[in-house]
């Protein structure tokens, strides 16, 4: 083995990427098969090319705002990183490359843990509803959690749709059969009405409170009888946060201006939108991610 590639693979064997398993001898181990995969390689992509470079200037960015509430997705530490007035989920689909891995990323974010329907009472909520469209995903990515479902629930086949960004939809490589994609903005009112589930995973800790009441108002006005928002998203506790959730709450300030919330900060952009809270159904332990059920007040 050229001796550069025996010294690149002696840092990895020190870290534990590698198994040394003689001198100058290296073989796969766990952890090297699944970085290897392109979800996880696409989350090292994103942690180092859109993270990465945003947290460098964040503690200038601080400094010079004043320690303020960042809320303005438009000035944020990620504009000063990259040079652009664009909010970043409106720049990284110019950038496809940026932009695949963050969707890739988010296909296995949570994927170890309970799927959140083996938590949530899901079946029972669904009923026996016969409308045309059972689950929306509002901004679903590439399609993972609507796969996911539809595995679960044979009889949910086309009536599951995946609402996302045009320039999503056109990346995912997923075979999206028995799910309907659709192009659509969650900023505009929602075209589908009175479906019986409106869910959204991890899209409000993208938002400032003012967006999100936006968003979910955009919902209700679609909202039959039997419809409610399911979100999909972590639940702060008031004290003793886990490290993954504050590390998440830092890349939503500096990226997005968004944040991760606690359950009063949750009932607040809820209540603002005329809406109120059922119930909150926790399904991982370590993070708190939550189904939080929404209703019409
Ligand atoms: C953090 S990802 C979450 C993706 C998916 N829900 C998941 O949990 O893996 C945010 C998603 O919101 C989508 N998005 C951003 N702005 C949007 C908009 N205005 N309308 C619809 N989708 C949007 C992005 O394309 C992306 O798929």
């Amino acid at each position: 083995m050229p001796r550069q590639c025996c010294r690149l693979l002696r840092y990895c064997a020190s870290v534990g990427l590698v198994h040394e398993t003689a001198p100058g001898i290296f073989a796969a181990n766990a952890t090297t098969k699944t970085l290897a995969q392109p979800a996880y390689e696409g989350g090292i992509r994103h942690y180092f090319d859109s993270v990465g470079p945003t947290l460098q200037v964040l503690p200038s960015f601080l400094a010079e705002t004043k320690y303020q509430d960042i809320v303005n997705p438009t000035d944020t530490a990620f504009q000063r990183a990259f040079a652009t007035d664009l909010p970043a989920l409106k720049w990284l689909p110019t950038q496809p490359d940026l932009f695949k891995a963050f969707q890739q990323m988010m296909t296995v974010r949570g994927a170890p843990g309970a799927p959140w329907f083996s938590v949530f009472p899901f079946e029972q909520e669904l009923g026996n509803f016969a409308g045309a469209h059972a689950f929306i995903d509002v901004g679903g990515g590439f399609g993972h959690q609507c796969l996911s479902l539809r595995a679960a629930f044979p009889s949910l086949e086309n009536k599951i749709v995946l609402q996302d960004l045009p320039e999503t939809l056109k990346q995912t490589s997923f075979d999206l059969k028995g799910i309907l994609p659709m192009a659509h903005d969650f900023f505009q009112p929602q075209p589908l009405k009175g479906a019986r589930f409106y869910y959204m995973r991890n899209i409000l800790h993208d938002w400032p409170d003012e967006k999100c009441a936006s968003i979910l108002r955009n919902l209700a006005s679609a909202f039959g009888p039997e419809s409610q928002i399911l979100i999909d998203d972590m639940v702060l506790p008031d004290s003793g946060a886990p490290w993954e959730a504050t590390s998440l709450d830092i890349k939503m300030m500096a990226l997005f201006g968004a944040r991760e919330r606690t359950t009063a900060e949750w009932l607040a952009v809820i209540d603002a939108a005329g809406l109120k809270v059922s119930r909150i159904v926790p399904y991982s332990t370590r993070c708190q991610d939550s189904i939080i059920q929404v209703v019409a007040k």
